[in-house]
């Protein structure tokens, strides 16, 4: 097929195929855009190329179009078509597509290439070689100078003309698809660049911020660059200040210099006119041994010259030389004379000049010192001065230190704080964990005590405790919460309290605190102790007055009373207080405050009644009976010893010293508060009952065995009472003795009654100690009613019961 040179058929396959090397390669679009670049914005100069390619194809098309139609008016253009060429030459602008193709369509006799007719008619044709490039068609034009008129040849020319047209309008064509390509291209490269443009001028924008914080930075730099500048001139101030001191620091140091100098000078000076004075002194001293040696000469001479006058007289004739010799040494003396008057003026002025010099030393000495005092203090202030500036160097650099620290301390601690705060929330989700809790363990408290209380309450107003009485038996030692007996039973009880025999006053007296605290509430209150004889009672009750550690529970509660009431004061409580001392022996009542007075014997005792009355308000009154005032803790101790020393003693086999007798105090408490115009009434009874004791077992007789038989029968009678009481019974026999009759307000349901039952640990006692234990424990079981205040609100006008 054809080649680079020749006319070919013109088809697309044979484009293709002569494509490639030459400038006028087949017309596709595919090899354009290869050219041009996918993109539309090929390299410049590839548009350039397009371009001048087709004003080369245009032009080229041009010069064809005249060939052919010169060639066909030479032989038969008609006027029609010389009017169009003309036309057509005249005319250069509009595409050339539409040119060449009205052209084509004369030459065809008015067919349209368009119509796709004349390539298939032009290769049918044969020999015809096809246009592959520029190069092609010059030739082809160049040809024609070689045809001659009427050639045969010519109509081949012109047929290869027509090719040659054909060629140049499918050019034309894949130019016009490439200006098409161009175009689009062109919107692309329009839209990207607009795109181009946002981005600019976004671009722009972060430029204009950055040139702000440029400025600003750059405001920043200057404000530095101005306080490095100060700080510069600050230094160079400094630094001129320095070198201002230091240079005024030479110069007083060259003046000190000077000055030391000059010092030094006048001080020789000074030395030397010393040196001369006393040289002069000297001289003077000489002088004046001249003068004297003189004087002593003159005394001589004059001496002489009397031995000369006496022995002129006597020798006449030696007179002249004589005298001669005598004015010869008047005259030698006025010269010395005269020499020592100048001597003597050389000394004045030298002593003047010598004052003068010691002065002027002096005030150069003072100038020195003052010069040196102020070197001194330049010194110190320049030392001071590169101090502080050391000092303010160390500060900053400490101060940054400082802040560095305080940075990452603050670091650490928003962490720590951080940190706290979780713990916090934790903390706080468990402390609100635990209050919950603990309300709840609250409120089981609450319920547990009201249920407590009431189930004091229910239990009734007596309570027993049991006290075992210290002993040792056959070396082993028993604490006394399990009384042994030389039995095979065993025999098991409760009470609300059991002390053993290592149990001190002070352990006891803690347990009836709260109750002895009761009398000043209001309440009648009453503790006894029972048991059998030398099962310690009085030891509990009264205990040893030698020993602050064994006083017993009456002194204590006395004690406690007071400084309570003392304490109280300051809420406004005025109390007031009485106390009596009755003693019941063999069933007859004595009062023991008032045997123990001088002059009162018992037989005084025995005179009086003692009747034992109550009033409505429970209050006992007995006939008779001393009551005491009393406001202090002597006045109770007083009257303590008193009873004791009246008590009726006696021994028993049990107890060296047995109380034969009840002994019965009783302390009458009136309170009133000012503030809150209260007023309580309570009395306090501390009861040491006599010992029991087994007739059988005791040996008594006589006023003993009759003793023994009446404490055994009010004993008796306290427990009738109490267990009458325990059931209610209609009658209480309080009348039945002297002790429940005087109990008989304390043992009624208004009051608060304790009961200790003392026992012993000896085998001999262990009936006795049953029978108490057995007593104690049916007690301790009875209920005779719940206690109550004796409170009142009303005006108060006398607290102090009537007791006549
Ligand atoms: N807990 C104790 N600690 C030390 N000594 C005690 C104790 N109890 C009693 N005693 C001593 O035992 C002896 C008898 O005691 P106390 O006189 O108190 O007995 P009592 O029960 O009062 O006898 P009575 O009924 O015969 O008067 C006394 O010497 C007493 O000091």
């Amino acid at each position: 097929m054809g080649g680079s040179s020749g006319f070919g058929p013109v088809g697309t396959k044979r484009f293709s195929v002569a494509g490639g090397s030459s400038g006028f390669g087949p017309l596709g679009t595919k090899r354009f855009s290869v050219t041009g670049g996918s993109s539309g914005f090929g390299p410049l100069g590839t548009k350039r190329f397009s371009a001048a390619n087709s004003l080369v194809l245009t032009a080229l098309e041009e010069k064809c179009l005249r060939e052919a139609l010169f060639i066909s008016s030479e032989e038969n253009m008609d006027e029609a078509s010389k009017r169009r060429l003309t036309g057509l030459t005249a005319k250069t602008t509009g595409p050339a597509d539409k040119r060449s193709r009205s052209v084509l369509s004369t030459i065809n006799g008015g067919a349209s290439l368009d119509s796709g007719a004349h390539p298939d008619a032009v290769s049918t044709e044969g020999n015809l070689v096809g246009f592959t490039c520029k190069e092609d068609v010059e030739r082809l034009l160049a040809e024609k100078l070689r045809i001659k008129k009427n050639d045969i040849k010519q109509s081949e020319y012109i047929k290869k003309l027509r090719l040659c047209i054909i060629w140049l309008t499918e050019q034309g064509d894949s130019h016009l698809d490439e200006l098409e390509s161009l175009k689009a291209n062109l919107e692309v490269g329009q839209k990207r660049h607009s795109e181009l443009e946002l981005a600019l001028n976004d671009k722009i924008f972060e430029l204009i911020a950055l040139s702000a914080e440029l400025m600003s930075i750059q405001e920043a730099l200057k404000k530095e660059e101005a306080d490095k500048i100060a700080a510069n001139e600050a230094y160079l101030n400094e630094k001129s200040l320095r070198q201002a001191a230091d240079s005024s620091l030479a110069i007083l140091r060259e003046e000190l210099e000077n000055a030391r100098n000059e010092a030094k000078w006048l001080r020789d000076e000074l030395k030397r006119m010393k040196e001369n004075s006393k040289r002069l002194q000297e001289y003077n001293t000489n002088l004046q041994q001249y003068n004297s040696n003189l004087q002593v000469d003159k005394a001589k001479h004059e001496e002489t010259i009397q031995k000369l006058m006496r022995e002129k007289n006597a020798m006449n004739d030696q007179d002249g030389s004589l005298r001669l010799q005598v004015a010869a040494c008047q005259s030698s003396q006025r010269e010395a004379l005269s020499q020592r008057d100048g001597l003597w003026d050389q000394l004045q002025t030298a002593t003047a000049a010598h004052i003068t010099s010691s002065a002027k030393v002096e005030s150069l000495e003072a100038k020195q010192e003052s010069l040196t005092e102020k070197l001194v203090e330049v010194i110190k202030k320049a030392k001071e001065f590169q101090t502080k500036c050391e000092a303010q160097q160390e500060q900053i650099q400490i101060l940054n230190q400082g802040l560095l620290e305080t940075i990452a301390a603050n670091e650490k601690l928003q962490s720590q704080l951080h940190s706290s705060n979780e713990q916090l929330k934790l903390e706080d989700s468990s402390r609100k964990k635990a209050i919950t809790c603990f309300e709840a363990v609250e409120r089981t408290n609450r319920e547990l005590r009201e249920q407590l209380a009431r189930a004091e309450e229910l239990k009734g107003n007596i309570r027993v405790f049991c006290r075992v009485r210290p002993f040792i038996t056959n070396g082993n030692e028993n604490d006394g919460s399990i009384v042994s007996f030389p039995t095979t039973q065993s025999y098991s009880f409760t009470f609300d309290r059991v002390f053993s025999l290592y149990s001190s006053q002070q352990d006891v007296f803690v347990e009836i605190s709260q109750l002895v605290q009761s009398a000043l509430d209001s309440y009648k209150v009453c503790i006894f102790a029972c048991g059998q004889t030398g099962s310690g009672k009085t030891y509990t009750m009264m205990g040893r007055r030698s020993s602050d550690d064994e006083k017993g529970m009456i002194p204590r509660s006395l004690h406690q009373i007071f400084e309570t009431t003392q304490a109280l004061t300051s809420e406004g409580w005025d109390y007031s207080m009485q106390a009596s001392m009755l003693e019941i022996y063999n069933e007859t009542n004595q009062d023991l405050l008032l045997s123990g007075r001088s002059g009162m014997g018992p037989e005084e005792n025995y005179s009086k009644q003692y009747n034992i009355k109550h009033d409505q308000n429970g209050n006992t009154i007995i006939s008779d009976l001393m009551i005491e005032d009393v406001h202090s803790q002597g006045d109770v101790d007083r009257i303590l010893r008193q009873a004791e020393q009246s008590r009726s003693v006696g021994r028993t086999q049990m107890n060296e010293q047995s109380s034969r007798s009840h002994c019965v105090f009783t302390l009458r408490i009136a309170g009133i508060n000012k503030k809150t115009e209260q007023h309580v009434q309570g009395v306090l009874n501390l009861i040491d009952l006599a010992g029991s004791e087994c007739l059988a077992k005791s040996g008594a007789t006589g006023d003993r065995l009759k003793e023994t038989q009446s404490i055994n029968k009010s004993l008796s009678a306290l427990g009738d009472v109490i267990f009458s009481l325990a059931k209610k019974e209609d009658h209480v026999p309080f009348r039945n003795s002297k002790l429940t009759c005087l109990l008989q307000p304390c043992l009624s349901s208004d009051s608060k009654t304790l009961m200790f039952v003392n026992v012993s640990l000896e085998a001999s006692s262990a009936d006795q100690t049953l029978c108490s234990l057995r007593f104690a424990a049916r007690v301790n079981a009875c209920e005779i009613g719940i206690p109550r205040r004796q409170t009142q609100q009303t005006k108060f006008l006398d607290s102090r019961p009537n007791y006549d």
